[in-house]
């Protein structure tokens, strides 16, 4: 964002302009979503709060009772000083007695400055603020780019207006839930300033190519089943649901074939007794690696977490087969991320990361970033803010999923989605964000209506996977 800005004033773009754009898009915005009522605006020293002055002006000007409560003067000279020249209503102290009396309060303290913890006099004063609270650009105290309450605490907001794009910080956690609903303003800024910055960080979103982040693959009149990819899913005797769900979800990905591979004939016994359109072999990986057109390897639903599953994997990287390293496959690779090296989607929840990479800490964009790029494989950092990173330093953070998938199960329909569409030929990041979106749109279909945090079995997803793939082809 500080680069759009340098390169909006370098093309010519009045920072105060903005400013005034920004300050309007709050008053706009508060006064779509509230009754008329006492306003007080919390002013930082910064353009947040050069901002927060515009709003109240405007909602002032609109009939609304408002006052400013400012933190400190901004710097003279400034486009804040200016818009706060212009503010000719009530100022008063910044403290309880009057956030007490507010019945909105406008966090206009800092955005995309802020450079350290909130002073807990501060702190605890929003602590304090029982009113609704309207966020201009971020909760402050809330690091934008990473979701993280920078010294432990920002507020919670009723509504948060940001502009030009959405923050990384407002679509990961806890910054997501921090943030309450957001409301993304055009200041008049244009894409074209982001030509030369070529942001790395985007939102997981369909779309057509060059719109969207990814499209998912067509399938035409020439199409066949061995055009359209072999799924190999090797599978443990310990735990063999966990393979049944992710050839489930390889196969409603639309993979032409998928195979599994059972460790000895009581365990194909089992899959041969499940869906009939799925491939049982007894014949051990190395000899099904043979096969060439065997193009998407998936290991780790149900594996156990020993050093003949790595030995699968070094092989079939080394073949050349795009991999899908989840589960047993990743606990197998815990302290030693080299043993991943070339695998083509890491598929890790926070606790499998922390095995094979060490804690994510705070930033977890950069966590999963590092992984990616240690690693050579695109990495799902999965959560309820799955963040999935490319080891070119592209990442895509998801909010398209519901904490419903949270139960045995739903991980394996994820990762059985990635190497269904990396089968398909889709490259590695497309697919594991493709997979990751899928996953969660499959989820609210599922739901059917229901609240979110309804529960949900990992079988139900299964049947939606087509309906949610269906939703973004034509007809
Ligand atoms: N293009 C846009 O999107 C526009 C955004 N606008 C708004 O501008 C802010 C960013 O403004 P900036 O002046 O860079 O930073 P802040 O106002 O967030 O704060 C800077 C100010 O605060 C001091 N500071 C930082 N942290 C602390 C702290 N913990 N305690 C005390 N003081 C702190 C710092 O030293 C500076 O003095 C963006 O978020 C938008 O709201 C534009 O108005 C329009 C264009
Ligand atoms: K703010």
């Amino acid at each position: 964002m500080a680069e759009a800005d340098r390169a909006a004033a370098a093309a010519g773009h009045s920072g105060l302009a903005l400013m005034r754009a920004a300050g309007r898009a709050v008053a706009q915005a508060v006064r779509r979503r509230f009754r008329p009522c006492r306003v007080l605006v919390l002013a930082g020293p910064g353009n947040n709060g050069g901002d927060g002055y515009v709003a109240a002006r405007l909602l002032e000007q609109a009939g609304w009772p408002v006052a400013v409560a400012p933190l400190a003067p901004p710097r003279p000279g400034s486009d804040a000083a200016a818009v706060a020249a212009e503010w000719r209503g009530p100022v008063v102290p910044l403290g309880t007695a009057e956030t007490g009396r507010a019945g909105l309060v406008i966090d206009a303290l800092f955005g995309a400055g802020l450079a350290r913890p909130l002073a807990p006099e501060l702190a605890a004063l929003l602590r304090g603020v029982a009113a609704p609270l309207v966020a201009v650009d971020v909760p402050s105290g809330l690091d934008g780019a990473t979701g993280q309450p920078l010294g432990g605490f920002a507020p919670r907001a009723a509504l948060t207006v940001t502009f030009f794009r959405r923050k990384p910080g407002h679509l990961l956690l806890p910054g997501r839930e921090l943030c309450g609903p957001v409301e993304l303003a055009q200041i008049g800024l244009p894409g074209s300033v982001l030509d030369g910055i070529r942001p790395r960080a985007f939102h997981n979103a369909p779309g057509p190519a060059g719109e969207g982040l990814w499209a998912l693959p067509r399938r035409g009149a020439e199409s066949h089943k061995f055009s359209l990819g072999h799924v190999t899913l090797v599978a443990g005797a310990e735990m063999p649901g966990a393979a049944r769900l992710a050839a489930g979800a390889a196969r409603r990905a639309g993979a032409g074939l998928v195979t599994v591979a059972a460790p000895d004939a009581a365990t194909a016994a089992l899959f041969r007794a499940g869906e009939p359109g799925l491939l049982v072999s007894e014949a051990p990986p190395a000899a099904l690696l043979e096969d060439g057109r065997r193009n998407a390897w998936l290991l780790g639903p149900g594996l156990p977490a020993g050093p003949e599953t790595l030995a699968v994997l070094r092989q079939a990287v080394e073949a050349g087969r795009a991999v899908v390293a989840d589960g047993g496959a990743l606990t197998a690779a815990a302290g030693r991320p080299a043993a991943l090296r070339g695998a083509a989607v890491l598929t890790p929840h926070a606790g499998e990361f922390a095995r094979v990479f060490g804690a994510p800490g705070p930033d977890r964009l950069a966590a999963a970033r590092a992984a990616a790029a240690l690693t050579g494989a695109v990495t799902v950092l999965k959560g309820a803010d799955s963040i999935v990173a490319a080891p070119d330093g592209r990442v895509a953070i998801n909010d398209h999923a519901p904490p419903a998938l949270a139960t045995a199960g739903s991980g394996d329909v994820l990762a059985g989605l990635v190497a269904g569409l990396l089968a398909q030929g889709m490259a590695p990041f497309e697919a594991a964000c493709a997979a990751v979106w899928l996953h969660g749109d499959a989820a609210f279909r599922a739901l059917g209506g229901a609240s979110p945090q309804a529960p949900l079995v990992a079988e139900e997803l299964l049947p939606e996977i087509r309906v949610s793939i269906a939703s973004l082809l034509p007809f």
